[in-house]
């Protein structure tokens, strides 16, 4: 296939893509990137499919997550390492538990589009069109910022690779070393409210690192970790400028990240995102809601992964707490009866949004936890692998959503509300999560 071959999509419906003023710089953007080097190389792609294979047989866990949108100014040392230090801390919590690999994906590097409800957004009176992530508009609320810019394409692919550079040092310069997680989780367990309660899993954690130190075993798999991108393949122009042509195999590769996923608004069967993944060879995931229906999910796997080949498609479930036990087991059900084997992974955020008193949009960490629980409970009484959590987190001390042990409350959330979408989990509710999830899967 050659990239050519790619652009069957642009004769359908393309939900959700911005509406740039000017065609003409948007031309000569896309030539731009087409000719810049790739973030991410084929073969790490096809490793991380492998690896997401491991989790379609039931043999590994998925932990993804990052930031609902990612702004060009958190391009600093500081947001990334800490996104990064706390997704490691939760991988380290889930590993032990799960007494399986934890593959890691990072929301990363890429995720800078966002699907919006409207296409407008009022404010005293004034309406805008509405901010659609940093790589369309600005988030400022003036008539100026928010016109779509070609240009923040460009700086898109400038801070993805800034950032991707940077998680390439911690992951393999001796930052990631699994002794150092352990002992950050340690620090959190004793010195905050929230950890103390899972004292005795990082108890178990560290006499097991003890007991492999004493034995003198010390492999390099404890100073490195495999860390892969990931982001919503929205703004097509974009990921079609980023396709390149495989040498060693002629496939295509779209290298703006190692995994993209298909959101909830832009997965119609008839579609150009689905006609767009279809013809690439990266790991890719659908997000699922409580409207898919059995007969849809089947037409993604035909259309995805004809192939049937674990580790190619994810289904990412984000039903919502209260739907999740009623909605999710007909497909599981359906879809494992078809013969296919896609990865499950469970999005407890996106159906748990609500706006509280206050105006700000934000997400109880009960609900969030429910909603693991229900896709656990699914999956067990179905005799099926809970593949993995995917999650909106930052390694940060914000005040976005609301609960957890170091509880925020709704009078909290204008503290530190930071995100520029929707509502994230701050490091120590993270933390929380991975420590529950952990127990549950122990329970398994
Ligand atoms: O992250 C997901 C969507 O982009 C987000 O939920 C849309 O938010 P909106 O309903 O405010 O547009
Ligand atoms: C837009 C998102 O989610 P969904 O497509 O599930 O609404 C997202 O994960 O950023």
């Amino acid at each position: 296939m050659t990239v050519n071959d790619l652009h069957t999509w642009q004769s359908l419906p393309a939900a959700q893509q911005p509406e740039w003023p000017d065609s003409e710089a948007l031309r000569k953007v896309l030539a731009d990137l087409a000719s810049y080097p790739p973030l991410v190389f084929a073969g790490e792609c096809d490793q991380l499919r492998a690896r997401l294979g491991a989790v379609a047989r039931g043999e590994a866990f998925l932990l993804q997550g990052g930031d609902c949108a990612e702004a060009f100014d958190g391009v600093s040392a500081e947001h990334i390492r800490n996104k990064l230090k706390t997704l490691l801390q939760m991988a380290v919590v889930l590993t032990y538990a799960a007494s399986v690999p934890v593959v890691k994906v990072g929301r990363i590097a890429g995720q800078y589009s966002k699907p919006r409800s409207k296409s407008t957004e009022t404010r005293d009176g004034v309406t805008l069109p509405s901010y659609r992530g940093d790589s369309v508009n600005g988030f400022e609320f003036t008539a100026e910022a928010r016109i779509p810019n070609p240009e923040r394409l460009k700086q898109m692919y400038n801070a993805s690779a800034a950032t991707l550079n940077l998680v390439r040092a911690f992951t393999t310069g001796g930052y990631a070393d699994l002794r150092q997680v352990h002992a950050w989780n340690q620090d959190f367990v004793r010195n905050s409210p929230a950890g103390q309660r899972y004292e005795s899993l990082a108890k178990e954690i560290d006499n097991a690192l003890a007991f492999m130190h004493a034995c003198g075993v010390d492999p390099e798999e404890f100073k490195t970790v495999e860390f892969y991108s990931s982001h919503e393949a929205l703004v097509l122009d974009y990921e079609t400028a980023l396709t390149r042509t495989d040498s060693r195999t002629g496939d295509l590769y779209d290298v703006s990240g190692h995994m993209v996923w298909i959101g909830e608004r832009t997965r119609q069967l008839d579609g150009a995102h689905v006609e767009f993944a279809a013809k690439v060879r990266n790991p890719i995931g659908v997000k699922l809601g409580p409207t898919t229906s059995p007969e849809e999910a089947l037409t993604l796997i035909e259309r995805l992964d004809p192939e049937r080949e674990p580790g190619r498609l994810t289904f990412i479930t984000r039903m919502g707490a209260g739907k999740v036990r009623d909605r999710l087991p007909t497909l599981v059900e359906k879809v494992t009866a078809s013969g296919a084997q896609p990865v499950w992974i469970c999005d407890p955020m996106h159906g748990n949004t609500f706006e509280a008193e206050t105006g700000h949009k934000t997400r109880r960490f009960d609900d969030v936890l429910d909603e693991v629980k229900g896709f656990f409970e699914v999956h067990r009484a179905l005799g099926t692998h809970p593949g993995g959590i995917h999650v909106e987190l930052t390694g940060d001390d914000v005040t976005e959503c609301v609960g957890g042990g170091d509880e925020v409350f709704v009078d909290d959330l204008h503290q530190r509300y930071e995100t520029a979408c929707d509502p994230r989990l701050n490091r120590s509710q993270s933390l929380d999560l991975a420590f529950l999830v952990a127990e549950m899967y122990r329970g398994h």
